[in-house]
């Protein structure tokens, strides 16, 4: 949308702010329903995590018990965190669309920031919600103006952090947008989302977007290294390397991964690693391609039946695994070219809820056809 269309659609809005945002939230009242699906998925998936770690043994969760108190102590955005620490230092803040893969410090960023603004304040300064929460956006919208419409303890904004705001349809979008217009003379926004393209133009014009790209290998081997160090855990340099290749750029699946790994034994290898990851070693999907590519479909299918089967992994796992390694493999550019098409596809048919297992024996079928 035009910034002259934006304008002219502000115009009729301010007509009756109130009323607008009301009728925009009977109209998204239909997709309550839908949204009335899984809780809070961020949440839940650190909590399955969390479950899973508290089981084994541990009081205390590591992706908690590090997550960088300040700006500063964020891993591996120096460029992004040197422009919000500016917003902070003026007590500045523009709206915020922080967009990026799981597990890299967004959320992280949103916390350090209220937590400079606002000081010991800063838990009552800043809510954080979530968009794909299960009751649905006329209960978030409900959540937003009642903490936007409280008293303030003598500050010029609070902040509201929106998780996963790319699951909200475009009209709920459009409705946001209108509460955060709404709300604009006392109240901060920072939507949080993996692709911000999923995010509609008028809400995207209005803030600054910063893009929070995967940890860099180095990045998540340091703070490994230092949470293992903190924490006595022995790891060996296999063992180090493999967390960093399971988590992919992953921070939060890192330090999960090593806390899952340090309560199975005494030391931190790549053996407890991959197992407690369900990651394939690369070699084993090396193995399986080439056995493919040499005309041995029986082989092939063999190595990935014992991923799917005896490592318990996800056909969507292999595919993302196999991506990464198809450079590495000893093809020529045209072979190297086909498979990637072919991992494509499979990718695609998977996510849109094809048989995983179905999908990947056709393309180690095809891989095992090819004319060489
Ligand atoms: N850049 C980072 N530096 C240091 N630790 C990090 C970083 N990113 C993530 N972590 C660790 O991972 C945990 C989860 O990170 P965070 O909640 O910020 O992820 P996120 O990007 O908001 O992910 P999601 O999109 O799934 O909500 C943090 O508590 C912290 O322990």
């Amino acid at each position: 949308m035009s910034e002259v269309e934006n304008e002219a659609d502000d115009a009729a809005e301010s007509a009756d702010a109130a009323e607008s945002a009301d009728a925009a939230e009977s109209a998204d009242a239909a997709e309550s329903a839908d949204a009335a699906e899984s809780a809070d998925a961020a949440e839940s998936a650190d909590a399955a995590e969390s479950d899973e770690v508290a089981d084994a043994g541990r009081d205390e969760i590591w992706i908690e018990k590090y997550r960088p108190e300040t700006l500063d102590e964020v891993a591996g955005h120096d460029d992004i965190t040197a422009r919000l620490k500016r917003y902070v230092e003026r007590d500045d803040l523009p709206n915020l669309l922080f967009s990026g893969p799981a597990g890299v410090g967004k959320t992280t960023s949103a916390v350090a920031i209220a937590k400079q603004l606002y000081g010991d304040d800063w838990e009552q300064n800043f809510l954080e919600l979530n968009a794909s929460d299960q009751r649905g956006i006329d209960v978030v919208r409900d959540r937003i103006k009642n903490f936007a419409r409280s008293s303030f303890g003598g500050y010029n904004h609070r902040i509201i952090f929106l998780d996963e705001a790319d699951s909200l349809t475009s009209d709920a979008q459009s409705a946001l947008r209108r509460t955060m217009e709404q709300f604009s003379s006392n109240t901060r926004f920072i939507l949080s989302c993996n692709y911000s393209s999923k995010i509609i133009d008028p809400i995207q014009s209005r803030c600054a977007t910063f893009r929070f790209g995967p940890i860099s290998e180095e990045g998540v081997a340091e703070q490994i290294r230092e949470v293992a160090a903190e924490e006595d855990i022995e790891t060996t340099e296999d063992g180090v390397d493999a967390l960093v290749y399971a988590a992919d750029g992953d921070m939060r699946k890192a330090i999960n991964a090593l806390q899952a790994a340090a309560v199975m034994g005494e030391v931190v290898d790549e053996d407890a690693v991959f197992t407690i990851t369900s990651t394939a070693r690369p070699e084993e999907i090396e193995k399986m391609v080439t056995h493919a590519i040499e005309g041995d479909f029986t082989k092939a299918r063999k190595v990935l039946d014992d991923l799917l089967t005896n490592k318990g992994m996800a056909g969507g796992d292999i595919i993302d695994q196999l991506h990464r390694s198809v450079w590495e493999f000893d093809l020529d550019d045209e072979a190297t070219v086909r498979l990637m098409d072919r991992v494509g596809e499979v990718d695609y048919r998977i996510t849109e809820g094809a048989n995983e297992r179905v999908q990947l024996e056709s393309l180690l079928a095809s891989l095992s056809l090819e004319d060489r």
